[in-house]
């Protein structure tokens, strides 16, 4: 017998073992300061204040006359206030005058407010003649003007540490002037596929081959939880080449994926490298699909040899991954929320082990998907999965379960 998986770990142990390997090894997490220009969707990594008092300057909010507001108190359409005109600012521009009784500036929405004038009366309610403004309305003190700092005051938070920068974020944060911004970096996810068998997709089909579906597959749920994937490519079942490989390959990222290897077929010597090059700390977990998962450390790095078949490589990729990297690369993660509903028809299970099985929810029914962990198509039907606990063997037809959407 191969020296392969024999203590498995449950799921329970396995998560809190990878819990703490995540806390030792990525804590704190990176910050990178990046220009605003490719800040969208990036997660703040501390608070962002503003410089500067928002506007900067008293600033006229309509197209019109700055004048004193006393200066119109009794103006009407039929009994104008007359006023003179001493100057023109627009937008842009800093005034020269300053307003005094019985006179007024010409002013453009965003220019400065003139020293003196403390109301706008817009052009709609005014009119020149000859050398005379004609103030139609009355005007309060304050009128369309935006005050210095009433947007925000200088030194106000503008956008909280984990926050999430939406367009609306990104446009109060460049009004203040900021140009970048510390962000969470975004983990560096090395994805490594092994097989003699395997191709690329876009190769040509030959006998014996298969297409390399997992590099794609695991690349996007990868994204998908806020990282950033790299996609190593294939790499045959040879000790040498597959050493060389991971031993390159761990220094340009931060966690390497691989899949395939992890069993206990002639080509597997996935164990045997990561013991070579570093450590095996996990192999087997009491799981269904994806009990020959290792998981290893090399350099101070964490690596998941996930297992080849797809179903199997993407459910431990949720379970095991998944939550662990939302919270590294600073996503959200919204409540692991599960969808009630009756089983379609009755469900076997293995004993022994917690067995995920992939559903398809239809009419409001739950049904089980029973083809193999190869089977892609499997994963390109399924809804979600449930859970069935290791001591249960069968869960009958009409029996409520609870199935894990696969995108949340
Ligand atoms: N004697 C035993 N055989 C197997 C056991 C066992 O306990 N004893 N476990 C089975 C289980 S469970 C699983 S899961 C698989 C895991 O095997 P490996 O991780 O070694 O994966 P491979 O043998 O390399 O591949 C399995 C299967 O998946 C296909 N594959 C692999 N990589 C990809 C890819 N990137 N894209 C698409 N398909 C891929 C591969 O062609 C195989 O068909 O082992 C069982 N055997
Ligand atoms: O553990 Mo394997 O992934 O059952 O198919």
């Amino acid at each position: 017998m191969g020296r392969e998986f024999l203590d498995l770990v449950d799921t329970r142990e396995a998560h809190s073992i990878i819990r703490s390997l995540f806390q030792e090894i990525y804590h704190p997490p990176k910050v990178e300061k990046i220009n605003l220009k490719y800040a969208y969707g990036r997660v703040l990594a501390q608070d962002v204040k503003s410089p500067i008092d928002l506007p900067p300057f008293n600033r006229a909010s309509r197209d019109g006359y700055a004048l004193k507001a006393e200066d119109t108190f009794h103006a009407s359409e039929d009994n104008p206030s007359i006023l003179k005109c001493i100057e023109v600012i627009e937008a842009g521009a800093i005034p020269q005058k300053k307003v005094r009784r019985g006179y007024c500036s010409r002013i453009s929405t965003g220019a400065p407010i003139p020293e003196g004038a403390d109301a706008i009366v817009m052009i709609e309610y005014t009119e020149e003649e000859d050398d005379n403004i004609l103030i139609y309305r009355s005007a309060y003190p304050g009128q369309h003007i935006a005050p210095r700092g009433s947007d925000m005051p200088k030194n106000e938070i503008i956008a909280k540490k984990n926050s999430i920068l939406s367009p609306e974020k990104i446009g109060a944060i460049s009004a203040a002037g900021i140009s970048k911004v510390p962000v969470i970096a975004k983990p560096k996810i090395g994805i490594l596929s092994t097989g003699n068998e395997l191709i690329e997709p876009s190769n040509h089909w030959t006998p014996g081959k298969i297409f390399d579906s997992n590099s794609h597959s695991l690349a996007a749920a990868v994204k998908n939880c806020g990282c950033e994937p790299k996609i190593l490519g294939i790499v045959k079942d040879d000790y040498t080449e597959v050493y060389k490989t991971i031993q390159e390959s761990i220094q340009e990222c931060d966690i390497l994926i691989t899949s395939g290897g992890t069993s206990a077929g002639a080509g597997d010597m996935l164990r045997e490298v990561i013991e070579d090059i570093g450590e095996v700390i996990i192999h087997g977990i009491s799981i269904k699909p994806g009990k020959p998962t290792i998981i290893g450390k090399i350099d101070d790095k964490l690596v998941f040899g996930l297992p080849g078949f797809p179903v199997s490589a993407l459910i431990i990729f949720d379970v095991f991954l998944r939550p662990y990297l939302m919270e590294l690369s600073g996503k959200p993660q919204m409540e692991h929320r599960t969808i009630e509903l009756p089983l379609a028809r009755r469900l076997h299970s293995s004993r022994g082990r917690i067995h995920y099985a992939l559903v398809k929810i239809e009419n409001n029914k739950v049904y089980p998907i029973l083809k193999d962990s190869g089977a892609i198509t499997s994963l390109a039907d399924a809804d979600g999965y449930i859970k069935v606990p290791k001591n249960v063997e069968i869960l009958e037809e009409g029996s409520n379960v609870k199935v894990s959407p696969f995108s949340q």
